[in-house]
């Protein structure tokens, strides 16, 4: 130990255990000693691990009591908890109460403890910006953070000024139009929903100050300046869930407050001549569009309404046709089908982001970069699909959750620059159960004959016109006119149209309807276009482009 303590390593004590406690570096430790001076077990922690350092004996949670005794000092840190199955994701605040010889050794203590934390957790907010929707998920977001999130973040010196929210869009409106001096961050207190307004504020607010036009495909986005904290609140919570692992209020605090930070890829969505929108999790048409649209009219039932709506959805029994077209990710990089999982320092994530921007020292100039590889003529080929879909989605992460504990596509990365296009086509009803319930265990969703998945860099879509859909429903579509030999076909074509190969894929009538329950269901009209879920809100336009 180099400063004031006068030799080394000094006695402190825990009830009434010894232990030799030694500040070397980026580490904290207390070595429990025996009566014949014998190290014990050894507790080891970061320094940037550490959340505060109080004088006295001090609780946090669940309520704060101070005991201001004078040769007494509180540590708290991370600790990892192996509780919950989920070893090392889920975190705690641990806490440990030292005892000194004298006062001065006790601000000596606290004194090295703290400039240690300044000097080796450079990366830390002190000031945050919270927004809290009160009605999401089981709509306790204003009561998860008073009692479980803002006691922490006081302890750990951070100041945050928290706006609950009064209506949709008001936090991104706050992140468009108001003085952000002063913060290191914003925080979601919300669901993906909510996390969805932030993004769409921030990436607004980045532009508009660089002076560039957000909705102009050509435009080179900046990179934000202000991270985006989220403390889970919502009823998927995806976003949560995929980068920290578990949805844990007190584990996503002490990742912001020890500065932890994850990229993610952001999929532009535009239609030529509306707003740009974003999404980091889910894009989908079809089956999650019309879970998303039928779920809105049951608000009240909180996060119970996908379930409900997604047994109504699944019911109904729908498909859609359209053109799918998509650009294939570097196949040589990685696969849907690796069956790798992407943590944080994820190696696939490394060496896109070098080969994406090779001369980029930081974040700053990835944006463009990575928006510049899809100007005009530096394309590569795109692959085109036409047919009837049971659901199309497209998602930048694995998109794990509580109902999905891999995802919707557990091999996904979460900052590789590329999104995992799943392709459903039609197929009888008790094929697509089994497609929707792979996603609730271990089974590979994707070993399925109907089932398609592409890692693809952009994607575009397009529902057929009235005409071209009403054909299809008089020669044999959902409608129930025709009770046979309906088929399907599947087209890859090459960028300029012509056809490389042409594949049957035929599902009769009886085949969609082998269980007779459902038959009743299937033989109705269906509508003719579906809606894109794009992190849980309803895009206006169904024809789109993403990169
Ligand atoms: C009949 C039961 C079907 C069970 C299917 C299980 C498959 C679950 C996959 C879930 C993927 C979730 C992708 C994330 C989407 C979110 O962005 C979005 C908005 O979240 P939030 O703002 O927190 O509400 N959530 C959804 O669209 C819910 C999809 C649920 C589908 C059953
Ligand atoms: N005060 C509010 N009143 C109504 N809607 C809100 C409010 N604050 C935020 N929202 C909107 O609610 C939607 C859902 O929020 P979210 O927190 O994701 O909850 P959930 O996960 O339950 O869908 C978001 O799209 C957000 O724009
Ligand atoms: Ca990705």
């Amino acid at each position: 130990f180099d400063g004031d303590l006068d030799s080394g390593p000094s006695s402190l004590w825990v009830g009434n255990k010894r232990y030799r406690a030694v500040l070397t570096g980026w580490h904290f430790r207390w070595t429990e000693v025996d009566k014949k001076n014998r190290d014990k077990k050894t507790v080891s922690v970061p320094v940037a691990e550490v959340v505060g350092v109080e004088e006295g004996r001090v609780e946090i949670l669940p309520q704060k009591s101070v005991e201001d005794t004078d040769k007494d000092f509180t540590v708290f840190y991370v600790k990892r908890s192996s509780s919950g199955g989920s070893y090392g994701l889920l975190w705690r605040l641990g806490r440990i109460q030292f005892s000194c010889a004298s006062r001065v050794l006790r601000d000596q203590w606290t004194k090295h403890l703290r400039t240690a934390l300044k000097t080796h957790s450079p990366l830390r907010p002190h000031r945050l910006l919270v927004f809290i929707n009160p009605f999401g998920g089981k709509k306790k977001g204003r009561q998860i953070y008073h009692s479980l999130v803002a006691p922490l973040f006081e302890l750990a010196g951070i100041s945050s000024h928290v706006i609950v929210t009064e209506r949709a869009n008001q936090a991104r409106d706050h992140l468009l139009k108001k003085d952000l001096t002063g913060f290191d961050g914003v925080v979601c207190v919300g669901g993906d929903g909510m996390f969805s307004e932030l993004l769409h504020g921030l990436i607004g607010r980045t532009q508009q100050e660089a002076g560039l036009c957000e909705n102009d495909p050509a435009a080179a986005l900046q990179p934000c300046p202000l991270h985006i904290g989220i403390i889970p609140a919502g009823s998927t919570d995806c976003v949560c869930y995929a980068t920290v692992g578990v949805i844990d209020p007190v584990t996503s605090a002490l990742h912001i407050i020890i500065g932890d930070s994850q990229p993610l890829d952001v999929c532009s969505v535009r239609q030529s001549s509306a707003r740009v929108r974003y999404s980091v999790s889910l894009l989908g048409y079809g089956f999650y569009g019309d879970v998303l649209a039928e779920s809105e009219k049951h608000r009240w039932m909180g996060p119970l309404r996908y379930d409900y709506s997604g047994t109504v959805v699944y019911l109904s029994n729908r498909s859609y046709s359209g053109v799918v077209q998509y650009l294939p990710a570097d196949p040589l990089l990685s696969s849907p089908r690796d069956k790798t999982r992407c943590l944080a320092g994820c190696s696939v994530c490394s060496r896109s982001t070098e080969r994406l921007f090779p001369h980029s020292s930081d974040s700053g100039s990835l944006y463009s970069s990575h928006f510049s590889q899809f100007s005009p003529g530096s394309e590569g080929q795109w692959v085109s699909v036409e047919g009837r879909f049971r659901c199309i989605s497209l998602t930048c992460m694995s998109s794990s959750c509580a109902r999905s504990p891999l995802g919707l596509s557990p091999s996904a990365h979460l900052a590789d620059g590329t999104g995992d296009l799943v392709l459903v086509w039609d197929t009888h009803p008790l094929g697509f159960l089994k497609f929707l319930h792979r996603h609730t265990s271990t089974q590979d969703q994707f070993d399925l004959p109907f089932v398609e998945v592409h890692r693809v860099k952009a994607v575009r879509f397009s529902a057929p016109s009235g005409r071209e859909e009403q054909e299809y429903e008089e020669i044999g579509g959902l409608s129930g006119e025709t009770d046979e030999g309906q088929r399907e076909y599947v087209d890859t074509v090459s960028r300029n149209g012509s056809r490389q190969h042409l594949a049957e894929r035929a599902v009769t009538h009886e085949q969609k309807t082998a269980t007779p329950f459902l038959c009743g269901l299937c033989c109705r009209k269906s509508p003719a276009v579906s809606v894109w879920n794009c992190d849980g809100e309803i895009l206006p336009f169904t024809d789109i482009v993403c990169k």
